[in-house]
């Protein structure tokens, strides 16, 4: 089977943007797999907690850090993935955590403008080395409150987060002037599709108001040398065992374990 690998004319993409697009990383049938095992997951369920929006929409999500053998985790590990996050980050990837959002119908509440890495500062990372991959586990149209990234803001660096509601959101004056600079794009994405964004990129999206979830897996990655000065995540500093590709389709329909090590809120 030949599975989509990144180029450097995509790298070069990421570089430029601070994302690119994979079309179609998953084939038709590893989606529909993940999708069918996540959709059925009751660990999942029960291990998700939810966030309210500025406008009291809550949207669901469960979070771990170590990688196990579930679904979840082989894609996080697979090869195409973790070669991917390789060539982007210039050097040997850590997993720092994986995410499994759930943007349910009608409810599914929005994300403030952020930069990931405004978070993950504040968890005690030095450098912004780090990598957010988003895989869709079902189509993502503005209708459903896909992703919106602003093309190219990861060059302006790290800008001062602040709580907006229940959620850390970028310093609205600086996110409204490089608003009238900088292209705003919607990144609609069918099942199976993957985006790679930088730790700065600006991203957020709206409430998903229509009547088809939309659900996605979240893989953040930092350079194993990146090492938090505080905080305990011990997975963001190890090597990641990395498997076949072939690996997702070919394995048990596993949903993740109940001792994973889940944040807990
Ligand atoms: O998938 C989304 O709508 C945004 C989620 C996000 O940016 C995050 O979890 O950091
Ligand atoms: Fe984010």
């Amino acid at each position: 089977m030949d599975y989509k690998k990144l180029s450097t004319a995509e790298k070069a993409l990421f570089d430029r943007d601070g994302y690119v697009l994979i079309k179609g990383m998953l084939q038709p049938e590893e989606v529909k797999k993940l999708y069918t095992i996540a959709i059925q997951d009751q660990v999942i369920s029960s291990k998700s907690f939810d966030r309210g929006d500025a406008n009291g929409l809550r949207t669901k999500l469960a979070l771990w850090y170590s990688l196990g053998d579930d679904a979840y985790s082989l894609l996080a590990r697979s090869k195409r993935i973790v070669d991917g996050v390789n060539l982007l980050l210039d050097g040997e990837p850590a997993h720092f955590h994986s995410k499994l959002m759930q943007k349910e119908p009608k409810v599914g509440g929005a994300w403030e403008w952020h930069q990931d890495y405004g978070y993950w500062y504040r968890d005690g990372f030095l450098y912004p080395q780090m990598i957010s991959v988003l895989t869709a586990l079902s189509p993502s149209t503005k209708e459903n409150g896909c992703l919106q990234v602003l093309k190219g803001s990861h060059l302006v660096g790290r800008i001062e987060h602040g709580f907006s509601g229940e959620q850390v959101g970028a310093n609205q004056e600086r996110v409204d002037e490089l608003l009238k600079e900088l292209e705003l794009v919607y990144v609609e994405m069918e099942a199976g599709d993957t985006l790679f964004f930088h730790s700065n990129t600006l991203h957020r999206s709206d409430a998903n108001l229509s009547d088809k979830p939309r659900w996605s897996l979240i893989s953040a990655y930092n350079l194993i040398t990146n090492k938090p000065y505080k905080g305990n995540y011990p997975s963001a500093t190890e090597t990641i065992n990395i498997v076949d590709d072939e690996l997702i389709a070919q394995s048990a329909n596993k949903g993740i374990q109940e001792d994973a090590n889940f944040l807990i809120k």
